[in-house]
């Protein structure tokens, strides 16, 4: 009975945040969170790899440990090999990573779904097919780590971004797509929910005030923290990277 009507199910429904942002709670199952998990640690001791590193923005490091596949991110670009890790380049985005990220487009935005969501712009629905993520980030937020408000603005592709979390739960900032500043809707993620945005808020500001220590679920794989994948088409052709 306890499971059957378990909080998460009955308190958190799928969700159209604002106009293209879906809240999907409990989208990845335990053992899924579980291989991401596993994941997480094989990609961030795996020595071909890029590091697990702060990144510096306008001098400062992130509170976030930052991890990649497909592509390196820094200095708010995309380049194939990272010059601060000796020119390693990161591993590749996996198929079973591009058919979940698929799956997550088509349970927000297919025709299904995306009828119950009034706002979502028309045309949503076609990416769930042909999404093919070429990026992934790796996030892992210590306890006391946060992400400052941004744009996802990188990418010379208007597909929609996908992001998955697992671990403590973290309160996410929706924006708005003028501004850093208010209005924002503050949700939670928790572990194994799904957010996804696309449409009219593809390049809203966003951000995570916190995370909440000692949240994650009992039989959760990770200590403590929180790792966030976030998943995204650059629109770059390979080998050439963005200027
Ligand atoms: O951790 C999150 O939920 C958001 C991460 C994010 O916005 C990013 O990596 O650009
Ligand atoms: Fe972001």
């Amino acid at each position: 009975m306890d499971s059957l009507f378990a909080d998460s199910e009955i308190n958190r429904p799928v969700r159209e945040i604002l106009p293209g942002v879906i809240h999907y709670p409990s989208w990845l199952s335990t053992e899924q969170q579980d291989f991401l998990v596993k994941k997480f640690f094989e990609w961030g001791s795996d020595s071909r790899g890029i590091p697990p590193h702060q990144p510096e923005i306008f001098g400062h490091k992130m509170s976030v440990r930052l991890t990649s596949l497909g592509w390196h991110w820094a200095d708010y670009r995309y380049t194939r090999q990272a010059a601060e890790f000796g020119g390693a380049s990161p591993l590749p985005v996996p198929d079973w990573m591009v058919r979940l990220g698929r799956a997550a487009l088509a349970d927000c935005y297919s025709e299904n779904h995306a009828s119950q969501w009034p706002r979502l712009g028309k045309g949503l629905t076609r990416w769930a097919n042909s999404f093919t993520p070429d990026i992934a980030l790796v996030n892992y937020y210590a306890p006391t780590a946060k992400m400052g408000m941004h744009q996802d603005k990188e990418e010379r592709s208007d597909m929609p971004v996908v992001s998955l979390s697992i671990g403590d739960t973290a309160v996410f900032r929706a924006g708005n797509t003028l501004t850093k500043t208010a209005p924002y809707t503050d949700l939670l993620l928790a572990s194994g929910d799904l957010l996804v945005f696309g449409g009219p808020s593809r390049f809203m500001y966003h951000g995570v005030p916190k995370v909440l220590p000692g949240t994650a679920p009992q039989d959760c794989r990770l200590d403590q923290g929180r790792i966030n994948i976030t998943l995204r088409e650059t629109g770059l052709k390979d080998p050439q990277a963005q200027r």
